[in-house]
């Protein structure tokens, strides 16, 4: 039998635009829970020897016959560590056969739909004319959201806190514009009209007290049922929305912890099934789901296919 391909460099097979209008589709449907998507909540298996978690990302879309899985292993690195936090695989499937279509690199697609799923939620939230973009954490998600968000956005001005004031500015120095660097998270939010929190943190970084009334967070860290990166203050105060509210109350210790009320799924508010609260400050909280990754992986095979 022929080996499947294995597919590495996939940034240029992976278009941020075809990716958002893929990514609204399968979110809208996976809201509606209908049985042609079948995606359970992550399996995490923790590895606390090494202050580490693999999680299995399966699923299944029945309609476009897409059959994918994800692992990916994420750690809590000590500061400074040259190692990720976050390494992933993706296999995609031929349904019909169970036979193994492609292998792939996570890296790019979960850094890619990650953001991609982000700026939906805040196409819909962030307030009308938002001026000022504020990225907390410069890793991978950071880098991500910079070039999704200012590709689908226009800004007056980029801010960027991080833990390292040396890692900040490599990251505004690597970046494609102008990016503020801020000495603290306070000084960073302050004003800001969307803020994304894109750390490894485990408590909570990002205040409510700090942040603009109106203005749209979309926090991508805090996974487990322990972490944090929003206070109790912004959860309650804040309009929730979340990816799955499935794997929100497995996951997510920003919601399970502060007791928040999770207002809607990004999905309904894409079927229209519930409002977009936009003139509210608004968290959308993302987890990260097997669907996403499912149509990221089969939107670069396809391209790849269609250049052999
Ligand atoms: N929602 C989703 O779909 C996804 C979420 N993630 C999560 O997003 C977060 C960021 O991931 P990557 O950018 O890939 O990681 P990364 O390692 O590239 O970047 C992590 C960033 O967090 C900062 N950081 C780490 N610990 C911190 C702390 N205690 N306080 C403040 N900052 C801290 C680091 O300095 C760095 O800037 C992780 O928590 C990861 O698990 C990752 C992939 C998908
Ligand atoms: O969705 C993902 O991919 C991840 N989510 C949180 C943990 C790291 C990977």
């Amino acid at each position: 039998s022929m080996s499947p391909p294995v597919l590495y460099c996939i940034a240029q097979l992976l278009d941020v635009a075809e990716l958002i209008s893929r990514l609204e589709a399968v979110m809208g449907e996976f809201s509606q829970r209908g049985a042609g998507l079948v995606q359970p909540v992550r399996s995490v298996v923790p590895l606390q020897k090494h202050g580490g978690f693999l999680g299995l990302m399966p699923a299944y879309l029945a309609h476009e016959d897409i059959l994918c899985t994800k692992m990916v292993a994420f750690y809590q690195r000590e500061q400074g560590s040259s190692l990720p936090t976050t390494q992933a695989t993706v296999l995609l499937f031929d349904p019909v056969s169970g036979v193994v279509s492609a292998v792939m690199d996570g890296e790019v697609i979960t850094a890619r739909r990650t953001a991609a799923v982000s700026a939906i939620s805040a196409k819909l939230l962030m307030p009308r004319h938002a001026e000022i973009l504020c990225l907390l954490g410069s890793g991978h998600q950071a880098v991500s959201h910079y070039e999704v968000f200012t590709q689908a956005f226009t800004f007056k001005e980029v801010r960027v806190w991080s833990r390292s004031k040396e890692r900040a500015e490599e990251f505004a120095r690597a970046a494609g514009g102008p990016v503020t660097v801020c000495p603290s998270v306070k000084e960073a939010v302050e004003g800001a009209d969307v803020i994304v929190t894109a750390t490894n943190a485990s408590e909570p970084l990002l205040f409510g007290k700090w942040v603009k009334s109106g203005a749209h967070v979309a926090a991508v860290g805090a996974c487990r049922p322990d972490w944090r990166e929003l206070d109790d203050d912004l959860m309650r105060d804040a309009v929730v929305y979340v990816d799955s509210r499935e794997g929100a109350a497995a996951e997510s210790g920003d919601v399970i912890l502060s007791g928040a009320e999770v207002f809607a799924e990004l999905g309904e508010m894409i079927n229209g099934s519930m409002p977009a609260q936009r003139d509210k400050t608004t968290v959308f909280k993302s987890l990260g789901m097997g669907i996403q990754d499912a149509v990221s992986a089969k939107l670069v095979y396809d391209k790849w296919k269609s250049q052999q």
